[in-house]
């Protein structure tokens, strides 16, 4: 088996403006060490506006901390009101560009065309896309959450081709466990995550499965990381309002000692 470098990532959707972003960073700065960044990747995907202040910050202090934006447009430039694109993100040295959050394709009409393209365009621009895909409560009581999800991830890599395939991340993120505090099992998260794996082998071959990460996301705190991460087929975990405390998310970077 490959060795995948767990992936954490605190996405901090609509919070925390680009002050606040300086004083979340630093904290996290100052509560992970050395030790840590060998061990484990630590990003942070703060809203669009708090970008510059996290890279000034990266760089001015040689951080280890990776950044990236919670969206991106498929387009490149032009009339597009409100969207920002990957040449901007990649200017502000963006690591990671998120793709299909539930939210986006809740509120926002994101469907699997859309992703697709914003996939292609962060690709296209040099960002890594963290797609995200998984089922809502509905789909899960009808049992067909595994074929929902790997729906969503064939839709989102349509015509990626594999050299591009093999670096992405892929979040399954079942919709009935964000922000509720209904963490799935670790057994429900492996089986959807070793469902996308196996996926990823038929779309491009073993080896490329082997490489790409897997992060699990829905109420990941600092009390239940451990045994997420002790399944086989989880590589990271997608973080949302528990990346907002600075302290509880160094924990779940050191989910190792939960
Ligand atoms: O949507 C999420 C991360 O992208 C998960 O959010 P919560 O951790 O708040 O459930």
């Amino acid at each position: 088996m490959a060795s995948r470098i767990p992936l954490m990532a605190g996405n901090w959707k609509m919070n925390l403006n680009h002050l606040e972003a300086i004083a979340h960073v630093q904290k996290l700065a100052f509560g992970l060490s050395e030790k840590d960044f060998a061990e484990v990747e630590v990003a942070v995907l703060p809203p669009f506006t708090d970008l510059r202040s996290v890279q000034t910050l990266v760089d001015g202090d040689k951080l280890k901390i990776k950044y990236g934006a919670q969206d991106i447009s498929a387009q490149d430039s032009g009339a597009y009101t409100g969207e920002i694109s990957g040449p901007m993100l990649a200017k502000l040295n963006c690591t990671y560009a998120v793709v299909g959050h539930s939210e986006r394709r809740q509120y926002h009409g994101e469907n699997e065309d859309i992703c697709n393209a914003k996939v292609k365009a962060a690709f296209k621009h040099g960002l890594t896309p963290i797609l995200c895909i998984g089922e809502p409560l509905e789909v899960r009581k009808a049992g067909t959450h595994v074929e929902h999800t790997l729906a969503q991830l064939d839709g989102g890599l349509k015509d990626v081709p594999a050299e591009q395939a093999a670096t992405i991340v892929i979040a399954y993120e079942p919709v009935w466990a964000i922000g509720t505090g209904e963490v799935a099992t670790p057994e429900d998260a492996q089986e959807v995550c070793a469902a996308i794996r196996a996926r990823l082998a038929e779309l491009y071959d073993g080896e490329l499965a082997d490489k790409v990460r897997i992060q699990y996301g829905g109420s990941v705190k600092s009390g239940n990381v451990a045994a997420i991460m002790a399944q086989p087929d989880v590589d990271g975990a997608l973080v949302g309002g528990a990346s907002l405390d600075a302290e509880e998310f160094v924990k779940i970077v050191r989910f190792r000692d939960q």
